[in-house]
């Protein structure tokens, strides 16, 4: 069986972004709590990230659950890997291990203030 042509898209806008946030709503004005609490993560964290608001495509809000193999949306993925969701993304920060992955793969962090 082929795969969804979506997965091209989704495999393109990974490896353009080092760091990619699947969301509902933007960065800006994330359109739901679940979506602002990753992107609320990641600015504490001051990394620079991407944000693809999959409320104004319905192929790719449905494509990237079968990519992930992950129901929900958000989604985050870090320099191709896929992290988790908000539950996951919340936990990991609160443990450092966020920073962690970050660090390990190269990302550039803010300096704490
Ligand atoms: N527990 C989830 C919360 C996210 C969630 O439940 N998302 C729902 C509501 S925003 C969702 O994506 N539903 C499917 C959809 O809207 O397409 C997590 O850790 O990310
Ligand atoms: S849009 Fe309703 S919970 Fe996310």
């Amino acid at each position: 069986m082929s795969e969804p042509q979506v997965f091209e898209r989704i495999r393109d806008e990974i490896g353009k972004n080092d760091v990619l946030l699947f969301m509902k709503g933007t960065p800006v004005f994330p359109q739901c709590g679940f979506s602002a609490a990753v992107v609320d993560v990641l600015s504490q964290l001051g990394v620079k990230f991407h944000g693809v608001n999959i409320l104004v495509d319905p192929e790719l809000r449905q494509g990237i659950k079968e990519f992930s193999q992950w129901p929900t949306i958000p989604q985050l993925y870090v320099k191709g890997e896929f992290i988790g969701g908000c539950d996951i993304v919340r936990e990991m920060f609160e443990t450092g291990e966020l920073e962690q992955v970050f660090k390990e793969k190269g990302v550039a962090l803010a300096e704490a203030a």
